[in-house]
């Protein structure tokens, strides 16, 4: 069993539930559902920075990263320092965010947000977009290929921005999608947790124009954004750098300034 295995397994459990407490049609009348979105992918595109600073409380991998700072000073700082999206991780259970994580941020902050979850039911999808996401994670190494295709056109069909996560050649073959706004490699074997940039250079040729590329994870230096921009990558997922210090938002500014 990886850890993918596990989250997916109680993300199932968890989905039921909620699906029982709040149906979708009572979703849909969440005064944010209704909320005009704002492209992550687009600010990319034109961002000479591409950062997208993650609020991560705690992980599988390092365990506690800061429980102490709190959120809208978190993201307002992100803002701030020039980041051109913020990720917030939902997930309560192995990441310690939840739901009304993603609505404070959204009050908070005029930037796109993504909501970082472990999608596995269109349902988190309607989800995401009740509490004001602009933006959905897929994990190509949690769906099937016809999942994507489905989960992708729902998302789009709520003016959400789809990015999807891929581990290898494999994924990003099932991944190449036409609602699928952005690829993002992830640098982190979820196996063993290992760190690899490598992995984002080399599959960064296999990942046609039109889509933005992302590298995520493991990214703690501005010479590794300068080295992954010259292999076509626009948007770097950054979390636990600057999330393990005590002021992440400054830390991003200082961060963000080097690469100006
Ligand atoms: O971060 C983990 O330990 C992890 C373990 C299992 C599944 C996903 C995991 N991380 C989710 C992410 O995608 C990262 O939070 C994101 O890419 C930022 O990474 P980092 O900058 O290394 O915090």
């Amino acid at each position: 069993m990886t850890i993918l295995d596990n989250i997916t397994t109680y993300k199932r459990k968890e989905v039921s539930a909620k699906k029982e407490a709040i149906p979708v049609r009572l979703l849909e009348k969440f005064p944010l559902f209704a909320k005009e979105t704002k492209s992550l992918a687009e600010a990319l595109r034109i961002s000479t920075t591409g950062i997208i600073a993650e609020h991560k409380r705690r992980s599988p991998s390092k365990s506690v990263i800061n429980d102490k700072v709190l959120l809208p000073e978190v993201v307002s700082g992100y803002e701030l320092a020039g980041a051109k999206g913020i990720s917030v991780l939902t997930d309560s259970n192995f990441f310690g965010g939840s739901l009304d994580d993603l609505l404070v941020a959204e009050k908070t902050v005029s930037i796109p947000i993504l909501r970082k979850e472990f999608i596995i039911d269109p349902y988190q999808i309607y989800e995401a977009k009740a509490y004001g996401a602009d933006a959905i994670l897929l994990i190509a190494a949690c769906l099937s290929a016809e999942e994507l295709k489905q989960f992708s056109f729902l998302a789009k069909s709520l003016k959400l921005d789809v990015l999807l996560e891929v581990h290898n050649l494999e994924e990003l073959q099932k991944s190449l999608l036409p609602n699928v706004d952005m690829i993002g490699v992830n640098n982190r074997n979820l196996k063993n947790f290992k760190v690899n940039i490598e992995i984002s250079k080399k599959l960064s040729e296999e990942i046609p124009a039109d889509f933005v590329k992302i590298s995520e994870s493991g990214i703690s230096d501005t010479e590794t954004i300068k080295d992954l921009r010259t292999y076509g990558f626009e948007g770097f997922l950054i979390g636990e750098n600057f999330m393990k210090t005590e002021n992440p938002g400054e830390t991003a500014k200082a961060f963000i300034d080097k690469l100006r």
